[in-house]
């Protein structure tokens, strides 16, 4: 198939814009090469420099991880770029005007993975030890577990986090598998987390590749990128977080999971919230069928705030 030359550049390429970082880069870079491949249409990576990247300061004071989104948006807009790849669970739950996720491409492993020193897990590290990890989600979780874990905060990139367990600083650090398996990196891990011990931040794992959304000829080359279960899947765990009116740094976690039943395609949803200090917790869990992704989060939800989810978000803050 030959390029179409009607994009936002008179070559025909698609100018897809991307954090300078090496996860970014990494998988911008592959969703170029899918484009390339599924299409035939030439894409070239725009650099794009985010608050959050300029800054070292805690996400949740720079308000939230949309610091690394906004840019990227910012320039989709303005229309100096085509494409964007976010990280899924990155993005805000609240839809941006005059943009759409035009593709959801096949979700890498979603769970969290721990690096520990000496191939340990987490159940053999001594009560005491340290673990490094930014994301309240996963404070809250490790603490739950009742292991006597001292949790550090700690942010940066991956290479960063993960070369901070070296003795005399840290015994672990605890990091998405996929953002490990996209950087070859999987070699470093220790154990995988089971989610029945630390569940998964909504829509981790997956990729948002977003376009304008009156652009139909980049939506037409993306949608071939689109794998239908990943987008079930991720609909429910970000309604869920929704409707509990959580914003990203809020410690809730919301992992859906597709099997075959009797009557076809299942959805499997699990979620919680976890006191910050992993004192109390409340969890929950639904079936259904996919097409009905979202009115399973709005009910998992309700249910986890009758069991009194605000109140713990609350007492997070
Ligand atoms: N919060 C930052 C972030 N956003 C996306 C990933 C990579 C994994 C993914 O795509 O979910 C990471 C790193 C991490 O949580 O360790």
């Amino acid at each position: 198939m030959t390029a179409l030359s009607t994009s936002g550049t008179t070559t025909g390429t698609l100018r897809l814009g991307t954090r300078a970082s090496q996860l970014a880069t990494t998988q911008s870079q592959a969703v170029a090469d899918a484009i390339t491949a599924a299409s035939g249409v030439p894409v070239s990576l725009v650099h794009i420099s985010t608050a959050g990247d300029r800054s070292s300061a805690a996400i949740a004071q720079l308000g939230g991880t949309g610091v690394f989104v906004t840019a990227i948006r910012q320039a989709l807009l303005e229309g100096t770029v085509d494409v964007a790849v976010h990280s899924y669970k990155d993005l805000p739950t609240l839809p941006e005007p005059g943009l759409t996720i035009a593709a959801v491409p096949p979700r890498e492993d979603p769970r969290d993975a721990l690096v520990a020193r000496d191939g340990l897990t987490l159940g053999e590290l001594p009560a005491g030890s340290t673990v490094g990890t930014g994301a309240p989600r996963r404070v809250a979780q490790l603490r739950a577990l009742g292991l006597g874990l001292e949790v550090v905060p700690i942010r940066g990139n991956v290479d960063t986090r993960m070369n901070r367990v070296v003795p005399g600083d840290l015994d672990a650090v605890v990091l998405a598998r996929a953002g490990l398996a996209r950087l070859g990196r999987l070699g470093a891990v220790t154990e995988t987390l089971d989610p029945l011990q630390v569940l998964p931040a909504p829509a981790q794992g997956a990729l948002a590749v977003e376009c304008r959304g009156d652009d139909e000829r980049t939506r037409q080359v993306l949608a071939a990128l689109d794998h239908a279960p990943t987008r079930a899947c991720v609909l429910a765990e970000r309604t869920t977080l929704a409707a509990l009116e959580a914003g990203c740094s809020a410690p809730v976690a919301a992992y859906a999971e597709l099997a075959e039943g009797e009557d076809g395609p299942e959805l499997f949803l699990r979620a919680s919230v976890t006191a910050l200090d992993g004192s109390d917790g409340v969890r929950g869990s639904t079936t259904g069928p996919p097409q009905e992704a979202e009115r399973l989060g709005r009910e998992l939800a309700a249910e986890l705030l009758d069991r009194g989810a605000a109140e713990l978000m609350a007492a997070s803050r």
